[in-house]
């Protein structure tokens, strides 16, 4: 457990809705290490920010159980009060739309500022020249500049560097970051995620990375973990998620999971969507509606998470019915069934 910076038990998060308990996030357990970066990701509506939010306390209407042990210690029942002395401090969040997590009245130096006092970082006479220390920090040009003006005053890349300064002033042991750079073009993204891996090894910090992008994912986890209507279906090491996933929703999220009705078609991404909390069918595999044409019989009737090699958990034994192409073959297939279909076109005709 030493080396564990996190570890999630059994967290359960239910949202009340006409006046009955639901599960948003279901039975999930996640642990991460200092200096890694654990990427949870899932279509909308899977259970991301109710995990990332109920880890930070900041669920104050929902039903939430199991354990959130943070550096050894359970914090799941901390008051506000004990929780305010961790969060922004040392736990950190960066959401996805900085202009939430700023507030548009007060200036970027006194935001800084005030993150300090409250956990006491710094002395006095000194919080204002590391306020703009940690604006230079996270490349944000004339910083001194930038720190005396007002959110709405600054782009939406500059928005999110001051809010990533914000969450690192009190040199954080643990970063959730929810889709951080989704709001933002892809130069930039870039950027902000360099800086979060930078900041990553200078603090020794771990990171929850939410995100959809599995691209994001390739560049910055160590490993993954897929999520699907509240549950982990999947967990692995990044680098073997890419190359053998499993589960049939994590292969349909790498767009790389071959239908029944697509042989010699293009692949594509499983139609279907998250059903919404209260009408969620919570027995037996909760992907099996998205994939009708795998028999009941194959899928488990309460399916638990196995290891099938070190470190590689999936959920269900539905995955066993499909043909398990890696995910890099996947891709060379549908670039070339996608090239066999514009020669067919006559569009490729012409030559280039
Ligand atoms: N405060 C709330 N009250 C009731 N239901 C909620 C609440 N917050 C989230 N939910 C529901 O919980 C489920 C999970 O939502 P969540 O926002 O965690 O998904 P997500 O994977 O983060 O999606 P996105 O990528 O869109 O943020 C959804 O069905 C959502 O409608």
């Amino acid at each position: 457990m030493a080396d564990k910076l996190l570890e999630v038990n059994h967290l359960t998060t239910s949202f009340k809705i006409d006046g009955k308990y639901y599960p948003a996030v279901d039975d999930v357990s996640i642990s991460i290490k200092p200096n890694e970066v654990l990427a949870l990701v899932g279509e909308s509506g899977s259970g991301k920010s109710a995990t990332a939010f109920s880890l930070m306390g900041l669920h104050k209407h929902a039903r939430i159980e199991g354990e959130v042990l943070f550096k050894g210690e359970n914090i799941i029942n901390y008051n506000e009060n004990k929780m305010n002395k961790i969060r922004g401090g040392e736990m950190a969040m960066v959401f996805q739309d900085p202009m939430t997590a700023l507030n548009p009245l007060m200036k970027i130096k006194k935001q800084i500022i005030e993150t300090l006092e409250i956990h006491g970082t710094k002395k006095k006479g000194e919080r204002e020249a590391y306020a703009v220390e940690l604006l230079d920090r996270v490349g944000i040009p004339r910083p001194e500049r930038v720190a005396e003006s007002f959110p709405h005053e600054l782009s939406g890349g500059m928005r999110q560097r001051v809010v990533i300064a914000i969450a690192i002033a009190n040199r954080p042991r643990l970063l959730i970051a929810d889709e951080p750079t989704t709001a933002l073009d892809v130069t930039i993204q870039a950027q902000i995620l360099d800086l979060i891996r930078e900041l990553q090894d200078d603090l020794n910090s771990g990171v929850l990375l939410i995100t959809h992008d599995l691209g994001v994912v390739a560049e910055m986890a160590d490993r993954v973990a897929v999520m699907y209507a509240g549950q982990i279906v999947e967990i692995a090491p990044a680098k073997e998620l890419f190359k053998n996933p499993k589960h049939p929703y994590t292969r349909s999220l790498l767009n790389s999971l071959p239908t029944e009705d697509m042989l010699g078609d293009k692949l594509h991404v499983i139609q279907g969507v998250v059903p919404p909390l209260n009408k969620m069918d919570r027995d037996g595999c909760r992907f099996a509606p998205r994939i009708p044409w795998i028999d009941e019989s194959e899928h488990e009737h309460q399916p638990e998470l196995r290891e099938i090699s070190p470190g590689h958990h999936v959920r269900c034994t539905c995955y066993k019915n499909f043909f398990l192409e890696s995910a890099e073959d996947a891709l060379e297939t549908t670039k070339e069934v996608e090239a066999a279909q514009f020669a067919a076109s006559g569009e490729g005709g012409s030559g280039s």
